[in-house]
């Protein structure tokens, strides 16, 4: 390389023409480019992503990769490390001042699986490398205990600068509160409208989250107070809709995007899970059987104009993992990555939104 005399204005200069495909704009304009050193022969910098889930890593590596080389020298080595740094909604709760996305998930219909696509999208999230809790406000049958394993603990309250706080439980390395902690599942205590603006309220306020890039809601199936409740006590990042694909389940669906689509209310809806999409049967991977039709999710996600992140298939092994209390998106596999993917498309439209 002789001659060339590299300086980090030149290297900037090439990487201000990569673009962030979703928030098209320039990586350095963005401020996504940082600590460029220069070596003999090599450059080495950090790009900072929005998230660590984000599904163009890759995409974005090899884009600045080419743009060294092809507008700076073909035979510079280029050493790029990859971080990411969770964005956040523009105006922070300070009710959870760690926290920074609050994602509600959400189905018209019961038993669709929401508490069960809440499970895997946090431990998909964790594993791409996120901070991730959970808080699961569905009174209806709190199942997230028992999906992780911890239908036997209790959260602790300890003191933490003078003021005592809920210590939310730690399983695989996500951070668990459950009105299911309160009320144990076979005593089913009725809930009335103060008290669970009350326990709402605590588990917003009193326990100590920390520091989170996502902290999941996982609601009550339809529209309830608790779905009032929430979106009057916290600044929610967005919604998410999980649905079947048979008809009643759609057109329960579409009554919780419209719950949370309402000028009142206005949560933006991050997007449409499908689940139990179609039936594979663990002997048969390749075969699908659509016992529930086919694509409905999707089709609602066209008309209403709202991101569709994804299907998951009916597997026995979703839920004999859930029951067993570990999430399947835990493990390595082909359903693990089916959520992987929606994971990233979730993160992805949480960037998204929070640029905008
Ligand atoms: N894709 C799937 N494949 C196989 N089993 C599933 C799948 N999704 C959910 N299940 C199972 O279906 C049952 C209901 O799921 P889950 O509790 O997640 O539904 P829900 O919508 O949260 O229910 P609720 O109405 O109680 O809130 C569970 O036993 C779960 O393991």
């Amino acid at each position: 390389m002789g001659e060339l005399s590299v300086t980090k204005e030149i290297i900037l200069g090439a990487l201000s023409t990569v673009q962030e495909p979703d928030l098209k704009k320039d990586l350095v304009t963005l401020g996504m480019i940082k600590d460029i050193e220069l070596g003999v022969g090599e450059v080495r910098f950090t790009v900072v992503l929005t998230t660590p889930a984000c599904p163009l890593k890759e995409k974005i590596r090899q884009d600045c990769e080419g743009a060294i080389h092809n507008l700076v020298h073909p035979d510079l080595k280029v050493v790029i490390n990859m971080t990411a740094e969770v964005t956040s909604i523009q105006q922070q709760d300070p009710l959870i001042p760690g926290v920074k996305n609050v994602i509600a998930v959400a189905s018209g219909k019961g038993g669709v699986g929401k508490s069960t696509v809440t499970a895997n999208l946090a431990m998909a999230l964790k594993k791409a490398g996120a901070k991730v809790g959970i808080l699961d406000a569905d009174i209806s049958g709190p199942s997230i205990p028992v999906m992780f394993g911890a239908e036997d603990m209790q959260p602790l309250v300890q003191e933490v600068n003078g003021k005592n706080r809920i210590q939310p439980i730690n399983q695989y390395g996500i951070k668990l509160i459950s009105m299911g902690f309160l009320a144990p599942t076979e005593s089913p205590v009725p809930w009335r409208g103060p008290m669970m603006t009350q326990a709402l309220r605590q588990f917003f306020g009193d326990t100590n989250w920390e520091e989170l890039d996502y902290l999941l809601i996982d609601l009550p199936p339809g529209t309830s107070d608790i779905h009032l409740t929430l979106v009057q006590l916290i600044k929610l990042t967005g919604a998410v809709i999980v649905t079947t694909p048979q008809k009643v389940a759609l057109s329960d669906a579409t009554k919780g995007l419209q719950f949370f689509k309402q000028n009142s209310i206005n949560v933006p809806i991050l997007g449409l899970v499908e689940n139990m999409a179609y039936f594979t049967p663990a002997e048969l991977p390749d075969n699908k059987y659509y016992l529930f039709g086919k694509d409905g999710g999707k089709e609602l996600a066209t008309k209403y104009k709202v991101p569709f992140l994804g299907e998951v298939p009916l597997v026995q092994g979703i839920r004999e993992a859930g029951d067993a209390g570990k999430p399947i998106a835990a493990e390595e596999g082909p359903t693990a990555d089916a959520f992987g993917q929606i994971a990233a498309n979730l993160a992805q439209q949480i960037a998204i939104n929070n640029a905008q």
